[in-house]
């Protein structure tokens, strides 16, 4: 039987398609992108398609045995969910209750849920214990803790059992150098220095300086992509085992601000990295650093390349060795596939 990825072309969800390719895990991966990103995945059957899409799913599941689903596809960019709510709930919310209403058709009681560390909105403490209260700030993150709750609601009507790993910063490459980060248009801190050391960009612009931190810049909890990879097979494997359902943080436990991450991108790199100041982000807390005890506890995960030096250095490989990310298919470099 096998294991369905949705968003297995994503940044996350290639990492993940990765891992559980090298674990002989039989894989049907759908994307909206996945012609457009074929070369982001290397292994198993592919469907270019929409969650939102009833028939496609009714396709993709009656052609395939399929025991568990890994849930990765999402819009998830904190600043566009502020401008664009709507299509925000529309692909996470809408295209998430039409997977769960496909599983319960084919009796598929296995989900593996990507969360956000946005749920918890500006948090009254830190590090964040999932035990804290929900409080979003921005239209992603509620999209994502609708989910949630759409999810634990599954579960008592349906019997679908899940897990819900509450993503802190993601960042990193494959060890190959072969698969990492490619968003477009890039938003994200780390892929956007590196672009500055590359000669991409001239500088970076730190969203705020008067936060209340250490320096006066955000603070976030980054955690390796290939960690996050491994969460999800620990966490399919302790539902393969009638596990219960469950939600986890994933984080490393400790955060860098923003001017951290520039000296460290620094030094990994052997440039400068110019900044300016510029305004606060809508949306952005000061400060997310997970408590990763409980994952720890109940699933025995935790992150194995935990410094952020170790973290920059993987994505700086991948980025050096790709400049312009994964080759595009209209630049003739086409895998031979099944991208239906
Ligand atoms: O040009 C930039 C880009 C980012 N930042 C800052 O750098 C930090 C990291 O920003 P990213 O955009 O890289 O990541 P976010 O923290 O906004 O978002 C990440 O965490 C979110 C949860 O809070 C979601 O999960 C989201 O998908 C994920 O990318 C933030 O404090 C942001 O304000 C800058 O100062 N300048």
């Amino acid at each position: 039987m096998a294991v369905l990825i949705c968003g297995g072309a994503g940044y996350v969800g290639s990492h993940t398609s990765a891992l559980l390719f090298e674990k002989n895990e039989e894989l049907i991966i759908i994307d909206r992108m996945a012609r457009e990103r074929q070369n982001a995945v290397i292994g198993g059957k592919v469907y270019n398609g929409d969650l939102n899409n009833s028939e496609f799913l009714d396709k993709v599941f009656s052609e395939n045995e399929i025991e568990a689903v890994i849930h990765l596809a999402a819009s998830s960019l904190v600043g566009e969910s502020m401008s664009c709510p709507l299509d925000y709930y529309n692909n996470n919310v809408v295209g998430t209750l039409r997977l769960l209403e496909a599983m319960n058709r084919y009796h598929v009681d296995k989900i593996i849920f990507s969360s956000t560390a946005a749920i918890y909105g500006n948090p009254k403490s830190v590090p964040i214990k999932e035990s804290d209260g929900p409080s979003p700030t921005n239209p992603y993150g509620e999209t994502k803790l609708a989910i949630e709750r759409m999810l634990g609601w599954a579960e008592k009507a349906h019997g679908i059992k899940y897990v819900a790993l509450r993503y802190f910063n993601v960042s990193g490459a494959h060890d190959s150098g072969e698969i990492g980060e490619d968003h477009s248009p890039e938003t994200h801190l780390i892929p956007l220095m590196l672009q500055v050391a590359l000669g991409q960009r001239e500088k970076i612009v730190i969203f705020g300086d008067d936060y209340p931190t250490r320096d006066g810049s955000c603070i976030r909890d980054y955690v390796h992509v290939m960690d996050i990879a491994e969460a999800h097979y620990v966490a399919l494997n302790k539902l393969r085992s009638d596990g219960p359902s469950g939600i986890y943080n994933i984080g490393n436990g400790e955060g860098f601000t923003v001017k951290e991450v520039i000296d460290t991108v620094s030094k990994v790199t052997g440039k400068p990295i110019p900044f300016e100041i510029g305004a606060k982000r809508a949306g952005d807390p000061a400060v997310l650093v997970a408590s990763p005890i409980l994952i720890r506890n109940e699933l025995g995960w935790y992150p194995k390349r935990s410094t952020l030096l170790e973290m920059v250095e993987s994505a700086w490989e991948w980025h050096r060795r790709h400049p312009q990310g994964f080759p595009k298919i209209d630049q003739g470099i086409q895998k031979e596939g099944n991208v239906t």
